[in-house]
């Protein structure tokens, strides 16, 4: 099981979560894959279309973009498979995953979003609490901090990065995925995958937009949050070093048919 250190921390490799993986049998309908509601970034689109396109690639049978302001905009720009709701428009009663943050959230999106405990929620960069306390944590809810927002919102790392995202995970009764050279992945029970495949092709912009919407898209298909995020995490490692050098953020979410189908071969 790739069991490291002690016996709740894992490295993160398909064969601890690939039974958790979606597996859409020959007839389901799309809503029966799950439904990503993504609220958009007011200014920077293009993190918006990164995570939904990423979702929808990862296989959410429907995204829908909740526009800030402009929904013309993304109505022009978004891939033609994703909706697009205005400013306003109530969230689908058959929403089964929330992200928000990704380029930046409204206000009032945020707040919204921060609110909503009663279904699982991926909370990115923008949209992320200045208070782990404030999300009435529910174990469905994954917050994807990079360390400059960590230290900025729930205080400094340390020298070690393990315990400050269990401690946070704790706080926030959520999953934490840390990011970084060595992505952690972090359960309030104690749980710990470490992801250690340090790509520098991966810091690039939008890198991080896109594992959001992964995480999401695998999350609306009704995968258990805590293997969503790590087997997300994973496919954004694999997809970066099949591509290698060049690498821009939106050839990851290209990448993806592949690395699912290698992530979900036991062979592989
Ligand atoms: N095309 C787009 O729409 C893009 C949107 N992006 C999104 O736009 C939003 C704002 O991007 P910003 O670049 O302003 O915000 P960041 O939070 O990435 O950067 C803000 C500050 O944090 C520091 N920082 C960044 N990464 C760090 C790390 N790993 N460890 C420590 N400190 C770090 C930087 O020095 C910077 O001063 C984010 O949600 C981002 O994901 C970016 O991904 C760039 C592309
Ligand atoms: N040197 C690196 N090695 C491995 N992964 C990296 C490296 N630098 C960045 N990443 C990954 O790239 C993503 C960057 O996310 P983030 O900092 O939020 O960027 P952005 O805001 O541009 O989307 C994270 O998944 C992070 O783990």
């Amino acid at each position: 099981m790739g069991v490291s250190d002690d016996c709740s921390t894992f490295q993160n490799l398909p064969n601890l979560w690939r039974t958790s993986l979606p597996n859409p049998d020959s007839s389901s309908h799309k809503y029966q894959r799950g439904y990503c509601v993504v609220f958009a970034a007011p200014a920077l689109t293009g993190a918006t279309r990164m995570a939904a396109t990423a979702a929808l690639r990862i296989g959410a049978g429907l995204v829908t973009v909740q526009a800030a302001q402009r929904g013309d905009i993304y109505r022009m720009t978004l891939p033609p498979e994703i909706m697009v709701q205005d400013d306003g428009e109530p969230v689908p009663d058959k929403a089964t995953v929330l992200l928000g943050g990704p380029g930046g959230i409204s206000p009032h999106h945020k707040r919204d979003l921060l609110r909503r405990s009663d279904l699982p929620r991926v909370i990115d960069s923008g949209a992320l609490p200045d208070r782990p306390a404030l999300l009435n944590g529910t174990v469905k809810t994954v917050l994807t901090p990079h360390e400059g927002e960590f230290e900025t919102l729930f205080g400094p790392i340390g020298d070690d990065r393990r315990q400050a995202a269990l401690q946070t995970a704790q706080r926030a009764q959520s999953i934490v995925v840390l990011k970084g050279p060595v992505t952690l992945i972090a359960h309030p029970d104690g749980r710990l995958i470490v992801n250690d495949r340090p790509d520098a092709n991966l810091a690039t912009a939008g890198t991080g937009d896109v594992l959001a919407g992964m995480i999401a898209g695998l999350i609306a298909q009704g995968m258990d949050v805590f293997y969503a995020a790590a087997a997300a995490v994973w496919m954004h490692s694999e997809a970066a070093r099949r591509i290698g050098h060049g690498l821009i953020a939106s050839d990851i979410i290209k990448a993806l048919p592949n690395v699912l189908k290698t992530a979900a071969d036991p062979d592989s």
